[in-house]
């Protein structure tokens, strides 16, 4: 009996795993636990009997110096602790790495030249055949190596084992494995490999583990690093991340495609999850696809506060929460873009016909996917096609069409500016940005059901209204310049008027001290109205509460930028930077 495997995990093993489960807490979900768990019962069952065997066959061997003594088929708890650990880690560190994937944007619709409605990639199927025919030949010559026997023996058994599993993941899941960025492939694989390369040096030096003679080629990575010992890492590593893949592979399909998986639970189940896996890909819808790519650029491009917050979102309501903004952004641009108010008004009218047509009794979906390729720019009529309209209301999206109404009274000459009074701004502010809050919670409560009361929802729904209205004070008063350069002022004429300003001094000179004055006070009524909205976060279903925090505070924190003595608003310029972006999010999701 011995402590020196034990000693092992206490000393390289368990450190990592602490390590990086402190880190990922704040973003750890039940999902994430039911992925990990899953990959961590697939490892161990399906290594103990290869482990067990070679074992007993005495391919490798623990002298009984230096293990604690109690065995399971004959495999010491030692080493079965480290397939549990080896896997979490690895899994932990793909979690973190490809956190800011959005994975359901790489999926790919692929049909041959024969296909009736003609091809679409079919290179893919290629990638996918070559890979198949290496995987597979790789195998046969494992299977010749450990039946041979001798010193291609380990290497052989290794190979037969790990390359079934292998070529099965990559048949279900190549379009991610070759199509994700390498921060969500490679570096998950080369990292714990490279680390427990190290590891193994220093154990295998000191004979924690000893492979025999016989059955090994006699060849060292390095010094003190067996070559069996360095294949044996880099594949069972390549497992672990390509199982975390094909996971997310059948999560994609399932949160991208509504028309095949209409309610997805938030737990998928194995079987629908190999269901999806299974989907042909023929079967994607390419116009689901091209729309989810495009809102993923567009918030990424837009948005820097809401990028970060979308990332520490998960699943369905990820995908949920991309649409709705990506038609939120297109329908904002085309009213703000416009070169005449004759023209911003046309499309407020048009996106007035489309939630009609949208939401009309009745009426097909191809009579709404007409009218959108008739009236609507290319660019933008993805996110028209792809608004969840199944999930959110259609009076918030009124509502927001009069908002940017209201946009267009400024540029008509026989109209007074639509912002009189502060009720006006805050009809203003509820109209297009209240609005928002209340689609995105009704997002939120329909991708995960709860039992509320419907008082209760309600009064979640309300200060959510008011957040979004606080969000928009706050844009207003980053906005002072952006806004009066379009001809806009959303300052009450009655609170100008206090400091003895019409609507044309802000026109004329937007950046006067008075009107620094003004900013301070809007923003002093942003974080009245935050403060007393704020705790209602906290009654949101626990998956949405951490990234809902980091939305509205990473917004909150431009206002708390403006309000630091001496600030200069910059426009074109981030308010808020990246690092301190990234630290408020940070803080945000630490908080119990
Ligand atoms: C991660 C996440 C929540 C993403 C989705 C958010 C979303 C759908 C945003 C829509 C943005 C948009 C383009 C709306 C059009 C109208 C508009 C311009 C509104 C203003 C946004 C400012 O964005 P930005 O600075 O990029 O715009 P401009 O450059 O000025 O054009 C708004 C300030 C509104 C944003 C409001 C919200 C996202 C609501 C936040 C509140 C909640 C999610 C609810 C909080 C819940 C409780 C219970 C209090």
């Amino acid at each position: 009996m011995g402590f020196e495997y034990a000693l092992v995990h206490l000393k390289y093993t368990i450190p990592p795993a602490i390590l990086l489960t402190l880190l990922y807490r704040p973003l750890f979900t039940r999902l994430d636990a039911y992925k990990v768990t899953f990959l961590v019962t697939i490892a161990v069952v399906s290594t103990i009997p290869w482990d067990s065997y070679l074992i007993r066959t005495r391919v490798w061997s623990y002298p009984s110096h230096v293990i604690i003594g109690p065995t399971l088929f004959d495999i010491p708890l030692e080493e079965v602790f480290f397939f549990v650990v080896q896997t979490y880690t690895t899994s932990l560190l793909y979690l973190i790495l490809s956190k800011p994937t959005f994975q359901p944007s790489y999926l790919r619709a692929e049909r041959s030249k024969t296909h009736r409605l003609g091809p679409v990639n079919p290179r893919w199927r290629i990638y996918r055949i070559l890979g198949q025919l290496a995987l597979a030949q790789l195998t046969l010559m494992g299977w010749r190596r450990a039946s041979e026997g001798g010193p291609g023996t380990y290497t052989g058994l290794i190979v037969v084992w790990a390359f079934p599993f292998l070529l099965l993941l990559w048949s279900l899941a190549y379009q991610f494995l070759i199509g994700l960025p390498i921060s969500n492939t490679l570096i998950p694989i080369a990292l714990p490999t490279c680390y427990l390369w190290i590891v193994d040096t220093l154990a295998l030096k000191r004979g924690t583990w000893v492979i025999s003679n016989g059955t090994k080629y006699g060849v060292h990575l390095w010094d003190g690093l067996e070559i069996e010992e360095a294949l044996f890492f880099l594949v069972t590593n390549t497992l672990i991340v390509f199982g975390q893949v094909a996971f997310d592979n059948a999560l994609a399909v399932l949160y991208a495609f509504p028309h095949i998986f209409p309610k997805p639970p938030v737990l998928p189940p194995p079987h629908l999850l190999v269901r999806a896996l299974l989907q042909p890909a023929a079967l994607y819808d390419e116009e689901r696809i091209k729309g989810l790519q495009e809102a993923v650029l567009r918030l990424q491009k837009k948005s820097r506060s809401f990028y970060l917050a979308s990332s520490t979102f998960q699943g369905q309501i990820r995908t949920d929460l991309l649409l709705l903004y990506s038609f939120c952004r297109v329908a904002d641009d085309l009213v703000d873009n416009a070169i005449s108010t004759e023209e911003a008004s046309e499309w407020v009218s048009k996106l007035q016909d489309f939630l009609k047509i949208a939401y009309g009794n009745g009426d097909s979906s191809s009579a709404k996917d007409d009218y959108i390729w008739l009236n609507f720019p290319r660019e933008t009529q993805s996110a028209l096609l792809q608004l969840p309209t199944s999930k959110v209301s259609k009076q918030p999206l009124e509502d927001l069409m009069l908002g940017f109404h209201m946009d267009l009274e400024f540029a008509q000459s026989h109209k007074r500016f639509p912002v009189q009074t502060e009720t006006d701004l805050e009809l203003y502010a509820y109209r297009v940005a209240g609005t928002v809050a209340q689609m995105c919670l009704e997002l939120i409560f329909h991708d995960f059901v709860e039992v509320r009361s419907s008082s209760d929802q309600q009064r979640i729904l309300d200060a959510g209204n008011r957040m979004g209205t606080a969000l928009q004070f706050v844009n207003i008063a980053r906005d002072i310049a952006v806004d009066a350069n379009l001809g806009r002022v959303y300052l009450p004429a009655d609170w100008l008027a206090e400091e003895g300003l019409r609507f044309d001094d802000v026109l004329s000179n937007p950046n006067s001290v008075k009107l620094e004055k003004l900013r301070s006070r809007l923003l002093k009524k942003a974080f009245k109205v935050y403060k007393d909205a704020r705790d209602a976060i906290e009654e949101l279903p626990v998956e949405a509460r951490g990234p809902i925090r980091v939305a509205v505070e990473s917004y909150m924190e431009i206002g708390r930028v403006l309000q630091q003595d001496g600030y200069v608003v910059k426009a074109g310029r981030a308010t808020v930077s990246k690092l301190r972006r990234l630290r408020v999010a940070w803080s945000t999701l630490n908080r119990t």
